[in-house]
């Protein structure tokens, strides 16, 4: 049996935790805290998290950006969907591929972490967690032609501007309280039904899972979910009461504990006593977790609880590097990942990323239905249920006594291990039968085969993706799953749509950081640096724009492209849609249709989004700038828009790759230039 056979598997909760909370004030919802933050103090600042970090969901943007046909005049598109911007944070996409004659290996992959662990990994990984080998997206590799209409290659990397202002978190009440996450109190059998619409139900609750009481447990799952979530809001609003008396009781111990003498106060150490606990290698654990929980509390209520003449930033410095320590991540990283969120919703990430993610298959209705699926693998003795109302495809496995990657309905192709928040980007996308479809970033081919199962095995659907050794796992898919729609192609995306266009339906599942699967690659904890943001974002907004201009936006049914990561920065999810969407007037964001996921920040740390939705015309490019080279306005209603590359912060890369495409080529290569003193173009209405 497979390691992670005999694991048991919680609910795949971050799908359910992802809510309609609408703004930049954090991007875990308030189900989640007020259901967990409880645990997260109790838990996670008592505890030391396990060493063996296994899978668990991650988060990932997923965006639908719809491409307009340009037009003429003030003319807009008759699309119905509404224009509206849209972020949905999507988790990781991971698909286990196993090659035929590989069976067992399917299910180790999505246990084996420990051997990921130990491969170096390279800079950008894809959503299953493998290596990505001779990946193409460096920009040593980017060729520059000075012949080169477009600006897609040519642009500035988008600056974050991180300000050392420092902000009001919102104050989120922190608990002591010993319960249990729901997740390690999912239970080993398939969970009774509860429904009121069938007493057969309960009567055979305690049973096994059979393919009549099947459909019936899933509606009674669906109602034990609305219970749930009832339960959940009527506790986050205790939560929230009892925060607030917790925070006077908190108060109030203080000031008796000040009177104990037994008991030690809690002091920020100083920036020389905090050099002196690196000298000596670190603090007890101990002595770090109390650290956070009370730079926790004093941060989310500062005016109130911190020491005089002690600074917020002192707080949130030492936060950060107890984190980075007891969670073992570089500093860099952690903080990088704690601006994201506020206070308590940081450590609750930083906590979830400690947790095992479910196991979850998509049946592959190419082969076979959801209900004749799940009766084979019960058959097998796999305790599973149907993942959530959204999918009528997932199923969620808890135990299993056969190695799940392994199954003869697996190597039938009747189902694909796959992360269940991975079927959300091709959800969005939905293309449709008949249609000519682009997956530009496709190994293993998770999505591609959904697509290809959406259509019906009609139409075409392209399977790109630049590194020739990860199309091999992809034909393996392909074919294993019976998809008979499907060309297989190897190309940079960056040549798209050179290489061929005209697309209905564009998925860009881009090559990231994988900040959103942590918790099955935490290699990533250790191996990010400034640079390889700087560099993934880079690549990922060129091969957005190469993906948009692959999109017909003559398309008769179609013309959407759906952009997605695994990965949770805004330099890679919504500075990326937002440079596409200045790049491409003609593009505006729309509704995914998916019933959960926020919407993205549209101002973070200083820098603000594009929340335009209109769509706009696009008459006519022509270069401004001979010098720039890189620079073009576009007129956009009447104002001149600058929509080319811009920036002196991009010179420096297009002037590396250049160099090093023509060492490539044997040529001789200049000297290197001074970057220019300061970036000029700005987008500017013009007479
Ligand atoms: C997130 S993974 C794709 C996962 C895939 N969509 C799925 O669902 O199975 C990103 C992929 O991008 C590929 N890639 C990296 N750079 C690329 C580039 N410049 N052009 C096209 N593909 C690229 C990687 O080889 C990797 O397979």
């Amino acid at each position: 049996m497979g390691r992670r056979a005999k694991n048991k598997q919680g609910d795949p909760s971050p799908l359910t935790e992802v809510t309609a909370d609408n703004g930049a004030s954090g991007r875990l919802s308030a189900k989640k805290l007020g259901k967990r933050k409880a645990d997260v103090e109790e838990d996670v600042l008592t505890k030391r998290p396990s060493k063996k970090v296994k899978e668990t969901e991650g988060k990932k943007g997923a965006k639908d950006v719809k491409v307009e046909k340009k037009k003429s005049g003030k003319e807009k598109t008759g699309k119905t969907k509404k224009s509206k911007k849209v972020t949905v944070e999507e988790d990781e996409d991971d698909e286990m591929v196993v090659e035929e004659g590989e069976g067992s290996e399917g299910w180790e992959d999505v246990d084996d972490d420990d051997d990921l662990k130990a491969q170096a990994k390279s800079l950008f990984r894809d959503s299953d967690g493998e290596e990505l080998e001779g990946f193409v997206g460096d920009l040593d590799d980017l060729e520059i032609d000075g012949d080169e209409d477009d600006d897609m290659i040519r642009g500035p990397v988008q600056e974050l501007e991180f300000s050392d202002e420092e902000e009001d978190e919102p104050t989120v009440p922190i608990r002591l309280k010993g319960k249990k996450s729901k997740q390690l109190e999912r239970p080993l059998k398939i969970i009774p039904t509860g429904s009121d619409e069938s007493s057969d139900e309960e009567s055979d609750e305690d049973g096994p899972i059979t393919m009549a009481n099947m459909e019936a447990r899933s509606k009674a799952l669906d109602a034990k979910a609305r219970r749930e979530a009832e339960l959940d809001m009527e506790e986050l609003q205790n939560a929230e009461l009892a925060g607030q008396e917790d925070d006077e009781d908190f108060e109030g111990e203080a000031e008796e504990g000040d009177e104990d003498e037994g008991a030690e106060a809690f002091e920020l150490p100083t920036a020389e006593e905090r050099e002196e606990e690196k000298k000596t290698g670190g603090p007890q654990v101990h002595v770090v977790q109390r650290r956070m929980r009370e730079c926790v509390h004093v941060l989310n209520n500062f005016k109130r609880f911190a020491a005089k003449g002690r600074s917020r930033s002192e707080y949130v410095q030492q936060l950060i590097s107890d984190i980075a320590s007891y969670y073992g991540y570089n500093e860099f990283l952690t903080e990088k990942l704690f601006q994201l969120f506020p206070v308590s919703e940081a450590i609750e990430f930083f906590e979830a990323n400690e947790v095992p993610r479910p196991v979850t298959i998509r049946t592959n209705t190419l082969r076979t239905r959801r209900r004749d699926l799940a009766q084979a693998l019960i058959n097998r003795g796999v305790n599973l249920e149907p993942i959530g109302k959204w999918t009528n495809v997932g199923l969620q496995v808890f135990e299993s006594s056969v190695p799940i990657g392994a199954t003869p309905e697996y190597l039938a192709g009747h189902y694909m291990l796959q992360a269940a928040s991975s079927f959300l980007p091709v959800i969005a996308l939905s293309p449709q039968p008949g249609e000519r479809v682009l997956d530009m970033a496709s190994a293993p081919g998770g999505k591609t085969t959904h697509m290809a199962a959406l259509m019906e095995n009609t139409g075409v659907v392209f399977a790109n993706d630049a590194n020739k050794a990860r199309t091999k796992s992809l034909t393996a898919n392909v074919h294993r799953l019976g998809c008979k729609n499907v060309v297989v192609c190897s190309y940079d995306g960056r040549e798209f749509p050179k290489v061929m266009g005209g697309f209905d339906r564009v998925l860009l599942d881009a090559p990231c950081s994988g900040t959103g699967v942590i918790s099955k690659d935490a290699s990533v904890k250790t191996n990010k640096s400034e640079r390889d943001f700087t560099l993934l974002s880079h690549l990922q907004k060129q091969l957005i724009l190469c993906a948009i201009d692959s999109v017909s936006p003559d398309s008769k049914t179609g013309g959407y492209l759906v952009y997605s990561t695994c990965s949770v920065t805004v330099d890679e999810n919504e500075a990326v849609v937002d440079y596409a969407l200045r790049k491409r007037p003609n593009v505006k964001l729309v509704e995914t249709g998916l019933e959960f996921g926020k919407p993205g920040f549209t101002s973070y740390r200083g820098k603000s989004f594009d929340p335009r939705f209109k769509v706009e015309k696009r008459t006519k490019t022509k270069p401004i700038d001979e010098d720039e080279g890189e620079s073009s306005k576009m007129e956009v209603d009447g104002e001149k828009r600058d929509i080319g590359f811009d920036s002196d912060e991009d010179r420096k890369y297009l002037e590396e790759s250049k160099r090093n495409s023509m060492k490539a080529k044997g040529l001789r290569v200049p000297p290197r230039t001074k970057p220019a003193s300061s970036s000029t173009k700005i987008i500017e209405a013009t007479a």
